[in-house]
């Protein structure tokens, strides 16, 4: 097996007396997607925030083609190659769909806004379904296509690892079929992903592995299949004590 695209090792983020993230470790293989799933408050988000580098981490490593990125600030783990979603959608509303979808780029040192720059925009608001909205302002989309929007921003940093935060939440049966399908199309075009996901149905048409967290810690590593039938997990989803 290739060497893994990203790799956790001991990861720890405790929040005060709370810890939040606890001696994680996983590795993320190339061109795989990876669910990050467990209850609520597991610490699903905030891993997700460590390997962004939206938040630095007490302890352990984060690495990304074998590199350190743990310790960076999250503009230069975004330059690295991790670009992500977030569960409240982060658009300018009086911007147009295209200005948003290169927001990412615009500002990068050296990036000038020209014909290429929305060219590659437009590519991505193809993907997502989007490219015949270029033109209106964010306010005047539904809540889908903002959803897609914000996928499109992150695509346009054309990242190595895309992280996704519960980005199918909230969508309606249709919709749902049609963000799936996106999500599958993102992975195809050789992108790696970890998604964090409560839509169970999404979790076990798209993954290819789950790592699942409770209160912290990793309890089970594996295929969809494997993991939400694994006892233990069952137990951490329904909160019951566990009598095998
Ligand atoms: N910035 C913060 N300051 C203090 N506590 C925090 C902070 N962020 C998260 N926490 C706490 O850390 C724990 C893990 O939260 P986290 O958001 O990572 O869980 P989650 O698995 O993503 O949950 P959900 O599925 O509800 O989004 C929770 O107890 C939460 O209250």
């Amino acid at each position: 097996m290739t060497d893994p695209i990203l790799r956790l090792n001991g990861v720890r983020k405790a929040f005060g007396g709370l810890v939040a993230v606890n001696d994680v470790s996983f590795d993320l293989h190339r061109g795989e997607i990876l669910g990050l799933i467990g209850p609520n408050g597991s610490g699903k988000t905030t891993t997700m925030n460590l390997i962004s580098g939206a938040f630095g981490m007490d302890r352990g490593t984060i690495t990304l083609d074998g590199a350190v990125i743990s310790g960076l600030p999250a503009n230069r783990v975004a330059r690295k190659g991790i670009a992500r979603t977030f569960q409240l959608l982060r658009l300018i509303d009086d911007m147009t769909v295209t200005e948003n979808a290169a927001v990412g780029m615009a500002f990068r040192p050296g990036q000038p806004w020209n014909a290429e720059l929305v060219t590659r925009c437009q590519t991505y608001l193809e993907v997502v379904g989007l490219a015949d909205k270029a033109g209106l302002e964010v306010s005047k989309l539904t809540y889908i296509d903002q959803k897609r929007l914000e996928l499109a921003r992150a695509l346009a940093m054309e990242p190595k690892v895309l992280l996704l935060d519960e980005w199918l939440a909230g969508l309606n049966a249709t919709e749902l079929r049609s963000g799936i399908e996106i999500i599958r199309k993102v992975r195809d075009m050789g992108t790696t992903i970890i998604m964090v996901e409560h839509v169970m149905s999404a979790i076990h048409s798209l993954c290819d592995r789950c790592v699942v967290m409770n209160a912290g810690g990793k309890i089970a590593e594996g295929t969809p299949a494997t993991v939400l039938t694994d006892p233990h997990v069952v137990e951490a989803y329904l909160g019951e004590p566990h009598h095998a």
